[in-house]
């Protein structure tokens, strides 16, 4: 077998190149199939940078497998050990795979090689591994592997080896060379990520980073430096060519990240009108989480007989093997108190993004939970300058709560995140293991846990389905739990203290551990942890302290009337009249079988109560854990209703003029913080629930760009449709013939194509520039 070394020199890789520019393409496209598991790989592979593991040839070296649909291709692995028995472990190989994955011996450019191993990048990551000989050969590529395992590399040590290369022996670029790789990123972050990738590994050559939302003229001036790799979003990057600041004609290699992303952000029409814009003789390489028809017809239409490496495959589970999820019930007015218990016990003080649905929740999360942990909000409507520092005070450690609509979802990686909280559910699979990717990235580990409320838990059975992932169920943490890991984390904080400072204490210390023996210390803990006091009771309900939650069943030979709010206040009024003016929330038990509610009373009225009498059949209990309850909040949620498909198909429906909205449009309040709203949310019912938080949605769009010569598309097809058939419930009368006046009166003034947009996630930035009467360089 041939060494990779042998494959990957750059005689045979240059002039793999030259012959696929100079001969006709094969006529069949190949693809590779690679079932294995990830957490192998990474056993395999790299386990904190340490040597490779016994069962290294189990899994890193899949085996090829031919399926009806894709023909195996050996070419591919040319120099890779394909190993044809699973079973066998063979300690010789796996001292020459070992070296065929090490980056000091696979050719690369020592240079580039350098800068992987300062970065701790020893060994290649299988995506890496795959795409490296195939890219260096020329080959188009189509790749696919789940969260976290490098795809950014995958492209950019091929890419970099060749720019280095091509370079050795050159003088340095001269003013206004024209870029020779081309990368598209769907968001700014992820844009300016995949800079930071290679920059990072190839600091020598010239990368440019162009997005919107920021200043033209630095972009303008580095472009006109020359440039070897230009990173962007699609929409600047049209501006930048129609302004005639950048130009595409020598781009050599194209490489589309996120691909389907770019489909789900409504950036179908740039990336064409980008890619008709290249150099027909190039590479390209274009990696996508899944292939929706739009990028199917992109890979035929623009990609010369590409070579599919699927890392992903049929396998059920989609989501990177260190990652353990949980899912948690709670009601929607506990959510933010089980938060930030969930944050103290599951991420134990690291860092922890948390998603919400709506940029409005995100602000509100990240609010609330400012008071006890340092936490920032990250969403579309904040300045892209914000964004950056909002990013980077995370990535350092700044603060650790990190609240972020699903603008954070795709791409990010951001190191050592140990937990992810879907504060709401996700809308699809997709966004739910983009989401959960933003931990156990690169082999390590961390956890992600759903919130759902009991109307949610079908959705979450079919979101397991949909994810092939499995739940575990837990409870909110006991007090105890919490206790318990707040003073783990404040011992971890001590442990760091400095040694000079401790000896300048150590007198004190003594001097009281005399006086007090262990309790001084067991104080000190205790004050740090926040519990200067002692914890007090917690409803089940709201987790609001000094509250208790208690249980009443009624027997049903006493009363077959159905149990109500309403009779339970009444009950609790004939037997101690202060308990009904004290209770608060009251949940009937879902279990038909039963005539039951829970409701919450002040601690010391709770105590009363149960020490009273209490008319026969009735029962009272103080509980320490929830049964099933009926509804608590909307019934709906957003699952499936945005599935990739809808949204196409909804934003098919309009032209793509200008009809870009960024902001949230109409938005009912909807507040989490009192029962009160929470409530109201509730008696509205499912359409007003729907409309006002789809109306706050994240429309984001962080690579969009206000480019104002987009005329304001027609909308008056779109009122009749939409109308229609987007509302998830019937709303009362009057409150449907209010909503449609207002639509007619938006749609007149030319803006409900706008907040139909917002509405569903919909791109763009143009609306509201135009909206504002903005300049481009606020939204684009
Ligand atoms: N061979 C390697 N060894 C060690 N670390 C690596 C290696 N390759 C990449 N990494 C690191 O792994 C992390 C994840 O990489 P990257 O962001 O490219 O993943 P991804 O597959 O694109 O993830 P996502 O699908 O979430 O966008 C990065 O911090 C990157 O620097």
């Amino acid at each position: 077998m041939a060494s990779i070394h042998t494959a990957l020199s750059p005689e045979v890789s240059s002039s793999a190149t030259n012959r696929r520019k100079t001969t006709p393409t094969p006529p069949t496209s190949r693809s590779i199939s690679l079932p294995f598991t990830f957490k192998s790989q990474f056993n395999a592979l790299v386990v904190g940078g340490s040597p490779l593991l016994g069962c290294f040839n189990h899994s890193l070296v899949p085996r090829a497998v031919a399926t009806p649909n894709s023909v195996l291709s050996e070419q591919a692995f040319e120099g890779l050990p394909l190993h044809q028995d699973d079973d066998v472990y063979d300690s010789e190989s796996e001292a020459t795979n070992g070296d065929e994955l090490d980056v000091s011996k696979l050719g690369l450019p020592q240079r580039l090689v350098d800068t992987l191993v300062k970065r701790g990048i020893t060994h290649l990551f299988p995506i890496q591994r795959a795409v490296l000989v195939p890219a260096l050969e020329g080959r188009d590529i189509i790749a696919r592997a789940k969260t976290g395992t490098g795809k950014t590399l995958a492209f950019g040590i091929p890419i970099i080896k060749r720019l280095t290369e091509d370079d050795a022996g050159r003088s340095r670029r001269m003013s206004g060379q024209l870029p020779r790789v081309l990368v598209l990123a769907p968001t700014r972050e992820l844009a300016k990520q995949v800079e930071k990738e290679i920059k990072d590994s190839a600091a020598y050559l010239n990368t440019v980073c162009v997005y919107g939302g920021v200043s033209y003229t630095i972009q303008r001036s580095a472009l006109s430096r020359g440039v070897d790799v230009v990173v962007g979003t699609p929409g600047r990057i049209i501006d930048l060519i129609e302004s005639n600041d950048l130009k595409l004609g020598e781009v050599e290699y194209l490489v589309l990240d996120e691909a389907d992303q770019m489909l789900a952000v409504g950036f179908e029409e740039d990336v064409e009108e980008i890619l008709e814009n290249l150099p027909s003789k190039r590479q390209s390489m274009l990696f996508s989480a899944t292939m929706p028809s739009w990028v199917k017809k992109l890979a035929r239409k623009y990609l010369d007989n590409p070579l599919n490496i699927d890392l992903v495959g049929d396998q059920d589970e989609k989501l990177a093997e260190g990652i353990k999820l949980y899912a948690i019930s709670a009601t929607a007015t506990s959510k933010r108190t089980i938060l930030s218990d969930l944050m103290t016990v599951y991420a134990k003080g690291g860092k922890t993004i948390v998603f919400t649905q709506t940029k409005r929740d995100a602000d509100d999360v990240s609010m609330a939970l400012t008071s006890s942990i340092a936490s920032e909000a990250l969403h579309g409507d904040i300045s892209q300058h914000q964004r950056e520092r909002t990013l980077n005070g995370f990535r350092q450690g700044k603060f650790t709560v990190l609240v972020a609509t699903d603008v954070a979802a795709r791409g990010l990686d951001i190191p050592n995140v140990d937990l992810v909280i879907h504060y709401e559910l996700p809308n699809d699979a997709e966004t739910f293991v983009h989401r959960s990717g933003r931990t156990g990235r690169a082999g390590k580990e961390g956890s992600a846990i759903l919130m759902y409320t009991n109307s949610q838990r079908r959705t979450v059975k079919t979101l397991e389905r949909d994810a092939g992932c499995r739940f575990e169920f837990i409870n909110p943490p006991s007090m105890e739990e919490v206790l318990e890991s707040s003073a783990d984390q404040i011992i971890a904080t001590l442990n760091g203290v400095h040694p000079e400072s401790i000896k300048f204490f150590t007198p004190t210390a003594e001097r009281i551990i005399e006086e007090q023996g262990t309790s001084a210390l067991a104080a000190a803990i205790a004050h740090l942890s926040g519990f200067s006091h002692p914890p007090s009771s917690r409803s089940l309900i709201t987790h609001e302290q000094g509250f208790v939650t208690l249980q009443l069943i009624r027997d049903e030979t006493y009363s077959r009337r159905f149990l109500t709010a309403r009779s339970v206040t009444g009950f609790l009024s004939d037997v101690y009249p202060a308990a009904a003016d004290e209770v608060g929330k009251i949940h009937l038990i879902a279990d038909e079988r039963v005539q039951g509610a829970v409701f919450d009373l002040p601690e010391d009225i709770a105590k009363e109560l149960l020490s009273m009498k209490i008319p026969p059949g009735n029962t009272i209990t103080k509980i320490t854990k929830l049964p099933p309850l009926q509804d608590d909040g909307p019934s709906g949620d957003f699952y499936g209703k945005f599935s990739s498909r809808e949204r196409f198909s909804s934003r098919d429906r309009f032209s793509r003029g200008g009809s870009k909205e960024r902001r949230g449009g109409l938005r009912t309040s909807r507040g989490w913080g009192s029962g009160r709203d929470s409530d109201n949310e509730f008696q509205g019912g499912r359409n007003s629930w729907s409309r006002s938080s789809r109306s706050s949605r994240d429309d984001w769009l962080i690579g969009s760009s206000s480019r104002s010569r987009r005329p304001p598309s027609g909308t008056s097809e779109v009122h009749a449709s939409t109308a229609g058939d987007q509302g998830t419930g019937q709303p009362t009368a009057p409150r449907s013939r209010t909503f449609s006046m207002l639509m007619l009166l938006f749609g007149a003034l030319g803006f409900f194509d706008r907040y139909w947009h917002s509405l569903y996630d919909l791109d763009g930035g143009d609306a509201v520039a135009d909206l504002r009467g903005n300049s481009t360089d606020v939204f684009s």
